[in-house]
């Protein structure tokens, strides 16, 4: 459990930060907004490498900062593991010698996993006699994960730590981020703003806009609501937890979720593989009647459940429930009086199976 309470200003005039939030749990928590929000601010203030005005930070009970009661332990004292967006290792020492360095900063009878098990966890076995400079940018990421996994943290703290990287290399690193939460079992947070990494890794959002926090809560629900800046993305969009459920006999994947059956063209995983979906509200039509002789894969029946203002003024947000499942349709303002849509309709929702191409690992 971490609280965080925090405010700062930079100089007088400068950037104000007053956010407060609580982490409950091991798992991701993304600290999510544009460039220049506070993100990297907050993180900072919990790592004890920024003092801030004011503010307290309570982790599992121990008190890191009280500043009305004059507490700021060092960051050494604090337990926390940060990552950053550059790996900052240490060049003259070897991929193990890094480890062995995270390893020696553990507190006596600190509890976690071992050289081994991280080694293994991360695929680091065939790096380890290598020096930082003959790695590539995700080999280097995933060192520095696993020297601050072997200091026994209590909390892992990441600053971006996919950003220095290319594409191909991001989605190489993203499973080994997705094993470590699952295999930790510690708190993290995690600061980014590309969404496909709060799709891939992200239990919990923090919303920032200009140093305050907009929302905070379940991705899934917080991606559900169409008041919140998420909404005004083009890819903005409901996460669906599915399950592989084999190949239906055209050769398309089927992917079972609470509420029904999605077929898709991605490609194909064992069954039983659990997997997140970015369903984007752009990719989801509606229909009064059941349609027939359409292309289209997905007609799932569906009832509405609310209708917002969609980010253009020609268009809405319809909120749909299939099932205990939730997914937002972006139509427009016309195709509402058209068919006299309204909550409490029966609809069916249309989604072809070539739109899911956001497949984030799901726990
Ligand atoms: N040392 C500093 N002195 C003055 N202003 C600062 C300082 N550090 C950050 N700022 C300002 O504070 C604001 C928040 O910065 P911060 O780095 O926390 O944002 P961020 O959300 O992490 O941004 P990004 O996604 O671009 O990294 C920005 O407007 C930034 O210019």
């Amino acid at each position: 459990m971490l609280e965080v309470a925090l405010r700062h200003r930079y100089g007088r005039d400068g950037f104000a930060l007053e956010a407060a939030f609580g982490v409950a749990e091991a798992g991701v928590t993304a600290l999510f907004g544009p460039s220049g929000c506070g993100k990297s601010t907050i993180l900072a203030a919990v790592a004890g490498l920024l003092r801030p005005d004011s503010g307290r930070v309570v982790l599992d009970g121990t008190v890191l900062l009280d500043t009305a009661r004059g507490i700021a332990l060092p960051p050494e004292r604090r337990r926390c593991g940060v990552v950053f967006q550059d790996a900052r290792l240490f060049p003259h020492l070897s991929v193990a010698g890094n480890l062995r360095y995270g390893q020696k900063r553990a507190p006596p009878g600190a509890t976690g996993p071992g050289f081994e098990e991280v080694v293994a966890l991360l695929g680091l076995a065939a790096l380890l006699d290598r020096r930082p400079a003959r790695l590539s940018g995700g080999e280097r990421q995933r060192v520095a994960l696993g020297r601050a996994l072997l200091a026994r943290p209590r909390l892992l703290l990441m600053d971006e730590p996919l950003a220095a990287l290319d594409a191909g290399r991001r989605a190489e690193v993203l499973p080994f981020l997705a094993r470590l939460r699952d295999a930790a079992g510690l708190p993290i947070l995690y600061v980014t703003h590309a969404l496909e990494e709060v799709d891939a890794l992200a239990d919990r959002l923090v919303l920032l806009q200009d140093g305050r926090v907009l929302a905070e809560g379940g991705v899934e629900a917080l991606t559900a609501r169409t008041d919140l800046p998420l909404a005004a993305r083009r890819d903005a969009g409901t996460l669906l937890s599915c399950q592989v459920g084999g190949t239906d006999p055209g050769g398309l994947t089927r992917l079972d979720f609470a509420g029904g059956t999605l077929l898709s063209t991605a490609r194909p995983e064992p069954v039983g593989t659990r997997l997140r979906l970015r369903i984007r509200a752009r990719d989801v039509a509606v229909a009064t009647e059941e349609p027939h002789g359409l292309s289209t894969r997905n007609i799932l029946a569906a009832e509405i459940t609310a209708i917002s203002p969609g980010s253009g003024p020609q268009e809405v947000f319809l909120q749909l429930a299939i099932g205990p499942s939730k997914l937002l349709a972006r139509v427009t303002q016309d195709s509402v009086s058209r068919l006299g849509l309204a909550p409490g309709k029966q609809v069916w929702a249309l989604l072809k199976a070539v739109t899911f191409d956001h497949l984030g690992a799901a726990r």
